[in-house]
């Protein structure tokens, strides 16, 4: 390993923190080597690799109180391989940069305050990444740390398009859509534009498809519209978020369900999406496998949402050229990709079933469907890199 400028991108999940390791030296930040922390594990590891070899280390600490000493043996055992005072920058994605932020930024003690103040709009993302941020603070307080924000890129969306019909005064204090995985959309609009140049300059839907879910309508590789709105709640049904709501029920929960607003809070972000309906787990996989009635019911409701949201898209757009899929289930689930475009066939949406099926292809639509489907692997750590390592150089 010789490279002399390091870059860490740190994108902290709920129970997951992913690091990206870049050689940020010259040209573009490159991909060296990538860990993951899995708080669900029941003894904390630092599983990472770096060139060719791959590490597995044990860490002391917990997802808790002592959540600084997970990030001090984190760093420990990255710098360990890494050429002495290579590591020059840390970057994170944040999930939301409200009205404020409209691109990256590097971090000090006023923007992590402004950060801060937005924890109530991320309840369950904000926390985690300031509390990483935090830690690489106290551990290099001269190291130059940066944000992402998931939000930025929406910052394009018409007016008309981020407003909720609620009273003026609420929107003029931020109560609007702001839209989320604009670091995975950002890195869809590049990809586009580079493997199918015909397809980028049209009217797009991109399907973010993890454990977090949205959708993004693209035209001309510019954000006009979201699934998910104000919150990472909103639009399809998740994992174990329900995706839109009736207020109406959110009313019924308030006064029947949960006895205070964090209860509420901790139905809709767990309990709720795939794993509330099927009653057996949130993750896709295991949904497919399952024989029960529930699990298959789970999945057609995914299925007919994310189709209802690409109509509703294609209203915003004004016509519909391509669906592009990408993430955990829209990179690796051929069935799920075919559930959805099953219910588009009226739009003139023919996928090509071995296409879909095979591994690694772009392309999984017919020559002569009206509406194109790609899959494309996203690659959200790359857009903090390449964000983080501009403000670097613009120093
Ligand atoms: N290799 C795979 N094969 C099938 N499904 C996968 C695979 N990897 C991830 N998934 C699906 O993607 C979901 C997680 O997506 P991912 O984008 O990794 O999530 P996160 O939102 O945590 O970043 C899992 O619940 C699973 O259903
Ligand atoms: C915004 C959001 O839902 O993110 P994730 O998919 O990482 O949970
Ligand atoms: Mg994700």
């Amino acid at each position: 390993m010789d490279a002399d400028t390091v870059c860490l991108t740190f994108n902290a999940g709920s129970s997951t923190l992913k690091i990206g390791i870049f050689d940020a030296g010259k040209g573009a930040a490159r991909p060296i080597g990538k860990g993951k922390i899995d708080f669900d594990d029941s003894a904390l590891v630092l599983r990472y690799s770096l060139g060719d070899d791959s590490f597995e280390r044990p860490l002391s600490g917990n997802n808790g109180e002592r959540f600084a000493e997970v990030i001090e043996g984190t760093l420990d055992h990255l710098l360990a391989q890494l050429p002495p005072g290579s590591l020059k920058l840390a970057s994170h994605r944040v999930v939301h940069g409200g009205l404020r932020f409209r691109g990256a930024a590097a971090l000090d003690a006023q923007t992590i305050c402004e950060i801060e103040a937005m924890v109530p709009l991320a309840p369950l993302h904000q926390p985690q990444a300031l509390r990483v941020i935090r830690a690489l603070q106290d551990l290099r307080p001269d190291m130059l740390q940066t944000a992402s924000f998931d939000t930025a890129f929406h910052a394009t969306q018409a007016d008309l398009v981020r407003r909720l019909a609620i009273p003026r005064s609420l929107h003029d204090e931020g109560v609007r859509r702001y839209g989320f995985h604009g670091l995975s959309y950002k890195f869809i609009a590049g990809a586009l534009k580079r493997q199918a140049p015909e397809v980028a300059g049209g009217k797009v839907v991109a399907a973010h498809l993890g454990s977090g879910a949205s959708l993004c309508a693209l035209q001309g590789g510019v954000s006009r519209d979201c699934s998910m709105g104000f919150s990472a709640l909103d639009g399809i049904p998740m994992a174990t978020r329900p995706g839109w709501l009736d207020p109406g029920a959110l009313l019924y929960l308030m006064r029947k369900v949960a006895r205070d607003p964090s209860e509420l809070e901790h139905f809709l972000y767990h309990a709720c999406g795939m794993l509330g309906v099927s009653g057996i787990s949130g993750d896709a996989r295991d949904l497919l496998r399952d024989e029960w009635p529930e699990a298959a019911q789970a999945i057609d409701l995914f299925c007919l949402r994310i189709a209802g949201e690409i109509g509703r898209m294609s209203v915003t757009l004004g016509g519909l050229d391509a669906i592009v899929f990408t993430a955990g289930i829209g990179e690796n689930q051929p069935e799920i990709r075919r559930r959805v475009a099953a219910h588009l066939r009226w739009m003139g949406l023919h996928l090509d079933d071995g296409r879909n099926e095979a591994a690694g292809m772009t392309v999984i639509s017919t020559p002569d469907s009206r509406i194109a489907a790609l899959v494309i692997p996203t690659d959200e750590e790359q857009v903090i890199a390449d964000e983080a390592l501009a403000i670097l150089r613009a120093g």
